[in-house]
């Protein structure tokens, strides 16, 4: 059956019509795995921007700037050229030219990368970077993070608030760091989950919120695969109506 002009993809003809989707929530929801795996299904691009705030951070901790102090953090903020691809089968980003998608998982980024992104200056900087990156998809794109639905794309065609209770995300964090160390400690992995979602929804601009009209999705019951199948829904009905 032939598509309907709503479904016409103008870029890829007998694709599916452009979209943009924004998928926001707390630490260890399933954002980015869900994200990628939707946009690979879907053909479109996908932006990591939580990646884009992590290289700042690095970028700052390994040019000497005191991350907590927030002068110092402003004063640096337009310096880094921050690039990010948006391929969702190889998402990447550089800092300055380096290769920096490993060290942004690090704990000394991760515990560093609230304060930073609570500096309006930084916030300004990135947000600007993410609506240019965003705007550069003709064939439509999955942004997540903690304020796009607010703040970024507040006109985005769907947008998407993931949660899921702070013991199922304690346990998925946990997972990832026993494959990595061979060992986790759940209460300290909950601790600072709790303590990142704290910092980033107390910061004055642009906090983690979830915007009045996003569908919320609580995946502390399904598997990964189970909010995949139910976000690809959601974006294909979008497409339709
Ligand atoms: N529904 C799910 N069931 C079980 N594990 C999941 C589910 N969703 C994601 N995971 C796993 O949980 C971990 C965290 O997922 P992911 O990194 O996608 O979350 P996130 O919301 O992007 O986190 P952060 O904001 O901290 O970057 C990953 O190991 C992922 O495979
Ligand atoms: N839109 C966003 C995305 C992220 N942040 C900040 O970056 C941190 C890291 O995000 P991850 O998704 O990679 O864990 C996050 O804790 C926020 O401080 C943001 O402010 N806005």
């Amino acid at each position: 059956m032939a598509a309907s002009p709503q479904e016409t993809n103008p870029v890829r003809p007998g694709a599916r019509a452009p979209v943009v989707v924004a998928i926001d929530g707390p630490s260890g929801t399933g954002k980015s795995s869900t994200s990628k795996a939707v946009a690979a299904k879907l053909g479109l691009r996908y932006l990591d921007t939580g990646a884009q705030y992590r290289a700042i951070t690095w970028w700052m901790l390994t040019h000497g700037v005191d991350v907590n102090d927030a002068a110092a953090v402003a004063e640096a903020a337009g310096r880094p050229a921050i690039v990010s691809t948006t391929d969702p089968a190889a998402p990447g980003i550089t800092a300055d030219g380096e290769d920096a998608s490993g060290p942004i998982r690090t704990q000394e980024v991760t515990a560093a990368v609230s304060a930073v992104s609570a500096v309006p200056a930084v916030r300004s900087r990135i947000t600007e970077l993410q609506r240019s990156i965003a705007a550069s998809a003709p064939e439509g794109m999955v942004v997540e993070g903690r304020d796009i639905g607010t703040t970024v794309l507040p006109n985005a065609d769907l947008k998407i608030f993931l949660t899921a209770s702070p013991e199922a995300r304690a346990e998925r964090r946990g997972g990832e760091l026993k494959a990595k160390n061979g060992q986790a400690d759940l209460a300290a992995t909950q601790e600072a989950l709790l303590k990142r979602d704290r910092a980033d929804s107390s910061r004055a601009v642009s906090p983690l919120l979830k915007a009045d009209d996003a569908v919320e999705v609580d995946t502390t019951e399904l598997t990964l695969e189970q909010v995949i199948e139910c976000v690809v829904t959601l974006i294909v009905e979008k497409q339709r109506a």
